[in-house]
């Protein structure tokens, strides 16, 4: 059962869950309880819809909340799924009317779990309506939706302390599929601006073959890291959502990295591809011997100048030069960046 102020994203919400326990080989049912805001019964059909989900709803004019959703609780028995989610309906501020019609619908349906849908943008006004809602309804869990905003997470914090209730997910966009399962650690770290390194590593995990990474690794320790490798790496970053959102992610930068929104621009790095594209198999393993008549070619061949190509050119060899000195001494590299 899934409660929270109107336009916490409770439907929303219950569309996601449904989707990730399909994922997960369960069945699942959506139940209509809001019953009063015409609209939220429609969005949740559309979601339905658009995502293949059996959807619970009546007549609202004849029927409550709590007999809808047990009334969803039967049909979801009889064609044998595994879950129910019953989305039930929302007021801008917490009253009586509103908690006695979701306690009725509780009492109807006896739910595994009660969650609570706070918006992350709210701040303290989330805390109170947390604390409410558990006083009176009784939470089993959270989900902190709107995290992909501006929202640090610091309300989930003082949630948590505040009502002893933990979060279980956390809602990453508007779309079915940004719902994420709650790790307190990688909040902890985006609360203190650390970035966060483990959907960093995530993301790349995802994007990298570990083969690859495992033959970069014994490149940069052996300095014959080429061009060639070069190129591969934008590439990485490329895919794994541009040069922003990695540095967002890291450590001690991921502040600033936001900062710079806008100049953050992928362009240099198209730019450095497109070079690096230009050259012969012979110039990316053996750069010296890209002389003006090359650089002139690659220039022309990537839509640059040549001090572009210069450029690149040498970022290479610094990264090279770095890559050299960080297999003898990797402790003093690591000095280098505190
Ligand atoms: N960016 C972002 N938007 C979200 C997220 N979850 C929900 N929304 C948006 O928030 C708005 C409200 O969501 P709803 O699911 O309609 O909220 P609700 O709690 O069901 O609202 P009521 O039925 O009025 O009580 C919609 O525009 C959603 O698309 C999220 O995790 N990120």
């Amino acid at each position: 059962m899934l409660v929270g102020l109107q336009g916490s994203g409770k439907t929303t919400t219950a569309a996601k869950l449904a989707l990730q326990m399909r994922r997960q080989s369960h069945s699942a049912m959506l139940v209509a309880a809001d019953l009063r805001r015409p609209a939220a019964i429609s969005q949740l059909e559309t979601l339905g819809k658009q995502l293949d989900l059996p959807v619970y709803s009546e007549d609202p004019a004849s029927s409550t909340p709590a007999k809808v959703a047990a009334a969803g609780l039967r049909r979801a028995t009889e064609l044998a799924l595994t879950w129910v989610i019953v989305d039930t309906g929302g007021r801008l501020h917490i009253d009586e009317e509103l908690m006695g019609e979701l306690e009725e619908v509780k009492r109807a349906v006896n739910p595994h779990q009660t969650l609570l849908v706070v918006d992350a943008m709210t701040g303290q006004d989330a805390v109170n309506a947390a604390e409410a809602f558990h006083q009176q309804i009784g939470l089993d869990g959270m989900v902190m939706s709107k995290m992909d905003g501006d929202a640090r997470g610091g309300a989930a914090l003082s949630i948590t302390r505040v009502t002893g209730v933990p979060i279980k997910f956390i809602g990453t966009g508007e779309r079915p599929d940004g719902l994420e399962p709650f790790h307190p650690d990688r909040m902890a770290s985006r609360i203190l601006a650390m970035g966060d390194v483990m959907t960093l590593i995530e993301r790349a995990q995802e994007a990298v073959d570990e083969d690859k990474a495992k033959e970069l690794e014994r490149k940069m320790r052996t300095s014959s890291f080429t061009l060639d490798d070069f190129l591969d790496q934008i590439q990485g970053v490329k895919k794994m959502g541009g040069l922003a959102s990695v540095l967002e992610m890291m450590p001690g930068i991921g502040n600033a990295a936001k900062k710079m929104q806008g100049q953050l621009d992928d362009s240099e790095l198209r730019k450095t591809e497109a070079i690096i594209s230009s050259m012969t198999m012979h110039e990316r393993t053996s750069p010296e011997v890209i002389k003006a008549s090359r650089r002139r070619r690659i220039a022309l061949g990537s839509g640059t100048n040549p001090s572009d190509v210069n450029r690149v050119l040498n970022q290479f060899k610094q990264t090279q030069r770095l890559m050299r000195q960080f297999s003898s001494n990797p402790k003093g590299i690591m000095r280098m960046f505190r």
